[in-house]
């Protein structure tokens, strides 16, 4: 094999797709399933795929989806990384480097998505590359008997039903997109990602029912909420009910109408233990309890976050508090966005360009990346000794203007 790897990749096509395919999901342990094994899922984008073959067999697959991804004040393009693998034949030799250049390089030329995001399988894989987790999920678990709404919780006057899959298809993607805008983290979800999300495949259910929805509506008669669950029936050694409730989704225009699902979904019947999946860790609900370690979880990294091009980056967000700065950038995957770059943002939006000026903060391009979307404290990471704070009290500016009322979160892994 060539030494120049990065020449060697090239899209897969769709005659290429059922080995692509195997290469792929093979990599992660995993045999493929489903309705897309001959050809393309509707979601792929194969002309932004990258792999590798040697002597015609496939050694390394990536892919990029096309995604938006709302930001403090603002969405924006970005580059969903997905489909990374490299075969154990061909490890340690630099092609997920390579790969990852290239994707880089290609956005960075193109002037396409200004920032880049992917879900990490480890976490010490993609921090050399300028990744940093920008969001944060966890899975909230707790006993029903201990979980009460907080007395005089407004639940509003609207309604909630148990519909059907297509009742719900029908309204939940409106209702996503009007509150997908605020949350920095979400991500858009077309036609193609619903179909995706609401696939329920019988060998996937791990012993629980299909999956269940309701509807919120208001008095207006417009859908104001959509919760997604499944139960997993159980009873202990005694006879006792003991099924789990498992909630994928529950999302809301108002808090009465929040609270509204949720007590519905508190209400089913011989269930003990209530699950919410891929939970933001400030979630509304662990504040309309009355008891605040009824639900808890542990916390880890979701969505990983990459400046592709800082300035473009940095102009598209807002800041809750002006912020006139110069920062230093050091970067060296990216050469583009090394060296010193003046950042003056404010509520209403941003402006980032280059300077001769000297620096007030000095960071690297991984720490610029978590704080992006207002989750990572850029004092947390000075504490850390990640960032270098050139003039007195930058830092508490900095970290001030960089965050944001909404905590980031993505439900969406990709
Ligand atoms: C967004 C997503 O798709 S996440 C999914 C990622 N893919 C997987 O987890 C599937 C299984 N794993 C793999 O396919 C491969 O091991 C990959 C893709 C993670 C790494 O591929 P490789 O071609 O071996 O990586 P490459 O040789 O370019 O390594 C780059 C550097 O990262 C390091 N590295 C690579 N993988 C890991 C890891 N899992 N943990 C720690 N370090 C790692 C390498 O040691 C190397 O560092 P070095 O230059 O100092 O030696």
């Amino acid at each position: 094999m060539a030494d120049d790897l990065a020449s060697w990749l090239r899209p897969a096509t769709a005659e290429d797709w059922p080995e692509f395919l195997q290469a792929m999901v093979g990599a992660f342990g995993e045999t493929p399933t489903g309705p897309y094994l001959d050809t393309p899922p509707p979601v792929a984008e194969l002309d932004r795929s990258l792999g590798l073959w040697d002597r015609g067999r496939v050694v390394a697959t990536s892919g990029i989806y096309s995604r938006v991804l709302t930001v403090p004040g603002a969405v924006v393009p970005c580059a969903g990384i997905t489909w990374v693998t490299v075969a154990p034949t061909h490890r340690r030799r630099g092609v997920l480097t390579a790969i990852m250049r290239r994707q880089l390089t290609e956005l960075h030329e193109q002037q396409r998505e200004p920032v880049a995001a992917l879900w990490a399988s480890e976490y010490p894989i993609y921090g050399r590359f300028g990744y940093a987790p920008a969001t944060a999920r966890t899975e909230l678990t707790g006993r029903t008997e201990r979980l009460r709404l907080r007395p005089g919780t407004d639940l509003g006057t609207g309604r909630v039903d148990v519909v059907g899959e297509d009742a719900y298809r029908a309204a939940a993607p409106r209702l996503h997109e009007s509150v997908r805008r605020f949350v920095p983290g979400n991500l858009a979800r077309d036609d193609r990602w619903w179909d995706r999300l609401l696939r329920d495949e019988p060998e996937h259910r791990n012993g629980a029912t299909a999956r269940r929805y309701l509807l919120h509506t208001g008095d207006d008669g417009a859908v104001s909420g959509y919760a997604a669950y499944r139960l997993t029936a159980g009873w202990t050694d005694t006879g006792e009910a003991d099924a789990t409730l498992t909630v994928e989704e529950v999302r809301a225009a108002s808090t009465p109408a929040y609270a509204a699902l949720w007590q519905v979904l508190l209400s089913i019947d011989l269930v003990r233990t209530v699950r919410l999946r891929g939970a933001s860790p400030a979630d509304a609900i662990r504040h309309l309890v009355t008891d605040g370690r009824a639900l808890t979880g542990p916390i880890r990294d979701a969505l990983w976050v990459r400046l592709v091009d800082v300035d473009r980056a940095l102009a598209a967000r807002r800041y809750p508090a002006p912020i006139d700065l110069v920062i230093e950038v050091r970067d060296e995957v990216c050469p583009w966005n090394a060296g010193r770059w003046r950042l003056a943002g404010h509520p209403a939006g941003g402006y980032c360009g280059r300077t001769d000026l000297d620096p007030d903060l000095v960071l690297g391009i991984e720490e610029l990346s978590a704080a992006y979307l207002g989750g990572t404290s850029l004092a947390t990471l000075q504490a850390s000794g990640r960032v270098t704070e050139v003039s007195p009290g930058a830092v508490t500016l900095a970290a001030t203007a960089f965050g944001w009322p909404v905590t980031p979160w993505c439900p969406d892994e990709f």
